[in-house]
Parts: C-alpha cells; structure tokens; sequence
C-alpha cells in the first residue's frame, strides 16, 4: 500500500487539512494501460470520509531528480517482485496522453467511462504539462490546444462542471471553452462519478481577475486622475462581461427551463449563523442580517440553473470576447445543493463582489491603505465597473439587475458573509474587504 496518508496532505488540492486521516483505502483500482487508476477512501478521526482520485504509474525506486521535484512522487510499495515506487501519472506526459487517447477511443474500463463529445477531435499527440494554477483540481494542459481537469474529490453525483459545459457546448453558446469528452464512472450505490473532462484550451486568454487588479492598481497609483481617464479603464470590458454572464444565463434558462420559487433563506441564515460563529467581528450585525436575509424571501422570483460561484477569476478574456469557467459551484457545498435551481442573481451579486475585491485588495498592506482619497479613488472605479457590468447584463435580459434591490442585496451579504469565513480561515490579511461590504450593505 503506498503511503497515501503522508502524501495526500502536501498536495495543494487535498481539502482535509485541517483534520486528521484515520485510514486511507483504495476504494476501487481500474488497471489502465501502464497505469492504475485508484479511487481513495479516506476516513477521519473525527467521523466522516472523502474519496479522492488518483492515476498511478509505477517505477523504479530511483527516480530522476526531475520526478522527484515534481512533488508527484507518492512513495513506495511493497508488491509482488519487490519494491515499486508510486507517482502520480498526471506529471507523466506519456501518461496523460494516454488518459486522453482512452477518451478519443471512447472505452470503457470496468466501471470507468472515457468519452469524447459527439465530432470532438482531440489533440492526442500534443505535448503535456500539468498547469501552473492548480487550485482544488488538477489540469493537464494539452499544447494550448485542450485541457484535461480531472477532479480530486469525488462525491457522489454529477458534478455542474461537466452538467453545464455539456449543456452549454452543446446548445453552441460562445461563452465556455467547449468541452470535447469526459471521464465518468458509477459508485456501489449506482451514484453517478464524474472524474474528468476535457476542454478547448483558450488561447491568449488573460484572467478577468488579473484585468481587474491591474486596472485598479493603475487608477490608485495616479490619484489625479479619474477611472474614466486611465489608459487601463475596464469599463469597456466590464459591460461585455455582463453581457456575456446574461448570455449563459438565458442560455441555460432555454435549456434546463426556469421555476418560481423563493430564495432558500433558510440556507443564507445557517450560513450567517456558522460564520458569526467563527468570526466574532461579525456579532454586532447578526440581527441586521437576519432581517435583511429573511425580508428578501418574502417575494416569489424566477429560479434557473446558474454558475453558483462566479468570480473575476472563473472568467478569461480571449481575444474572442468572454468565457465564462469551472462551474463546479460554491467548493464545500453538497452537489445536490449545487445542482438546485436558483436565481441568476447570485451570479450577478458575486461579480459586483469581486469588483469590490478587486480594487480593495489594492489597498490591503498599502501603508496610506485608509486614506480618505485612495479609498474614493477605489468606489469609483468599483461603481463605474459594477454600472457596466449591470449595464451589459441589462442589454441582453431587458431589465437591469439593480431594479431587483432587496434580492440583490440579499445575494451580495450572503457572499460577503461567506467571504468574511474565508478569508478569516484562508487570507485573514485581506478579512478587512468582506467586513467592510458588510457594514455598508447594512448600513
Ligand atoms: N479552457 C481553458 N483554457 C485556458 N485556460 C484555462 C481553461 N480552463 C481553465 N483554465 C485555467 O486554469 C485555471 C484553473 O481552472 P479551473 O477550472 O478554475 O480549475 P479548479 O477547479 O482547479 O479551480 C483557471 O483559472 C484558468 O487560468
Ligand atoms: O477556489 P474558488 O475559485 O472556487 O473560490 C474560492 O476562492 C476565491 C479566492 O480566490 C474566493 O473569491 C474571493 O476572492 C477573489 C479574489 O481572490 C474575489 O475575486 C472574489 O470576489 C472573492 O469572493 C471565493 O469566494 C471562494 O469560493
């Protein structure tokens, strides 16, 4: 058995790091050609268990130092014929090239699905690299030509990542990188498993995220002048992004239909509860929260599947105009709870977040960070982005989302309120921007 209990808490996207492994056992192993593919049971001290994937390829005890750097060297085993040394095949370019022709032939294997989209080509023989920006999941990167997500943790349930990229490549929306396959699989209890998919790779795309800081580093560093007259104003791209995020929305609305409904503000009150728990600077606004909360789910609204947590860095600028990525859904969320319909708000309120984050964080560790001036400075480029993106995103659906008040409101302090838990467990240098929005939306 290789030493999965050292291993797994050194790699960026194992999420159990806060508790500790009691045992990890192979759930299921699938043979692949020159790999094993391992789903991983891991049980806790304190109750509970996850299931993690990996893929496998064996060696020799002495790897090259190259390997070794990598971080994908699991450890070794004792096996049948001596000792083997275990990495993960995803640093291997031959075998992540060989996950990848398994999808182009559409096999299966046991219980494991490779499956490429109805006419996708995919690029078989490009060469491979792990990307740099692995978060929670691990992309390998084919040649700018594809990207292969496979996803770490692996509940039960089909994952909204493939569920909506699928949908959407497949209604041929011009907002998502379109999705040539996946890897799926089945559980014990017939739940379906979604292990991988892979993407067109967008080509000189910049991240929204980057665009955005660095347009508001720009304004802040020149306090003369106004955001409408900085070279690096966003206003232009900001209301094409809007566009683009009503564009999904409607698409997804053609496609997957639309309900009426209330907001669940039941679940945005649990959530202020478990963050004024872990966040005592939170105690003095409970009450106006809860009623804030509470009063937006007296009105009866349109409910449709959504991006769930959007973000200036789940978007690309390509020079093709704006993608919209990973609709994997708020991370920690139950995938059911992911999958249920809800209002395109939520979306709408997660960018205006962002756009707040994007020029405070400027000011995070910036010595004159309080200054009356800077701080106008940062609204007005925040407005003037925020106004643009609502703009856009009215130009498509015909109403302005700011006409939605109360509902809105509702979405953003819902978002601050889980930004504020956070960045108080992950970036507490920068719990200061949640807090703040907290106060002014309930001011
Ligand atoms: N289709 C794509 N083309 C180019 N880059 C991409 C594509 N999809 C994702 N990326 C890059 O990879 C990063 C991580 O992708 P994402 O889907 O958000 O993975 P994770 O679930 O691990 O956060 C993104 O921030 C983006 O920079
Ligand atoms: O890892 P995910 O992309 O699923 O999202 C989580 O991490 C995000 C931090 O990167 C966090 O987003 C917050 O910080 C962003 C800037 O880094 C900012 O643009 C967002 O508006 C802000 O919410 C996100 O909330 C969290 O789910």
């Amino acid at each position: 058995m290789l030493p999965f209990v050292d291993w797994l808490p050194r790699q960026r996207w194992y999420a159990g790091r806060h508790r500790r492994i009691q045992a990890v056992r192979p759930e299921a192993v699938t043979a692949l050609p020159g790999m094993d593919h391992m789903l991983l049971n891991v049980t806790y001290v304190d109750g509970g268990s996850d299931r993690y994937q990996v893929f496998v390829r064996w060696g020799d005890p002495q790897p090259p130092a190259a390997e070794r750097a990598t971080g994908a060297r699991i450890g070794e085993a004792e096996m049948e014929g001596g000792t083997r040394v275990g990495f993960d095949a995803l640093y291997d370019e031959s075998a992540a090239r060989e996950i990848l022709q398994l999808i182009a032939d559409d096999k299966s294997v046991g219980t494991l699905r490779f499956a490429s989209e109805p006419g996708a080509t995919l690029p078989v023989d490009a060469p491979a690299r792990v990307g740099d920006a692995e978060q929670s999941n691990t992309s390998v990167v084919f040649d700018s030509a594809a990207v292969m997500k496979l996803f770490r943790r692996v509940p039960p349930g089909l994952n909204p990542d493939l569920e909506l990229n699928r949908v959407l490549a497949r209604a041929g929306s011009r907002h998502v990188a379109t999705l040539l396959g996946a890897i799926e699989s089945t559980d014990p209890d017939g739940q379906p498993l979604t292990l991988g998919m892979v993407s067109e790779y967008a080509r000189n795309a910049v991240e929204g995220w980057a665009m955005a800081a660095t347009s508001a580093r720009d304004l802040l560093n020149d306090l003369d002048k106004h955001a409408d007259e900085v070279g690096g104003d966003l206003a232009g791209e900001s209301f094409r992004l809007g566009e683009a995020v009503a564009t999904v929305h409607r698409t997804l609305a053609g496609e997957l239909g639309v309900t009426t409904g209330r907001i669940s503000v039941d679940a945005m009150c649990d959530r202020l509860a478990e963050a004024v728990k872990t966040v005592p600077e939170l105690a003095p606004y409970t009450d106006r929260a809860e009623a804030a909360l509470r009063a937006a789910g007296d009105v009866e609204i349109d409910l449709q599947r959504v991006h769930g947590d959007l973000h200036l860095g789940q978007v690309l600028r390509t020079p093709a105009g704006w993608l919209l990525i990973d609709f994997e859904g708020e991370p920690g969320q139950p995938v059911e709870e992911r999958r249920r319909p809800d209002s395109p708000l939520r979306d709408v309120a997660a960018m205006l977040r962002s756009y707040e984050y994007a020029a405070y964080q400027v000011l995070v560790g910036r010595e004159d960070g309080d200054d009356e001036k800077l701080n106008e400075r940062a609204r007005e480029w925040i407005d003037r982005n925020q106004n643009a993106f609502c703009e856009g995103y009215a130009a498509v659906t015909g109403y302005d989302p700011r006409e939605r008040g109360m509902a809105l409101r509702a979405y953003e302090l819902d978002k601050a309120l889980y930004e504020v838990a956070y960045e108080a467990k992950f970036r507490p240098a920068w719990m200061r921007i949640p807090l703040k929005s907290v106060d002014r939306l309930l001011r």
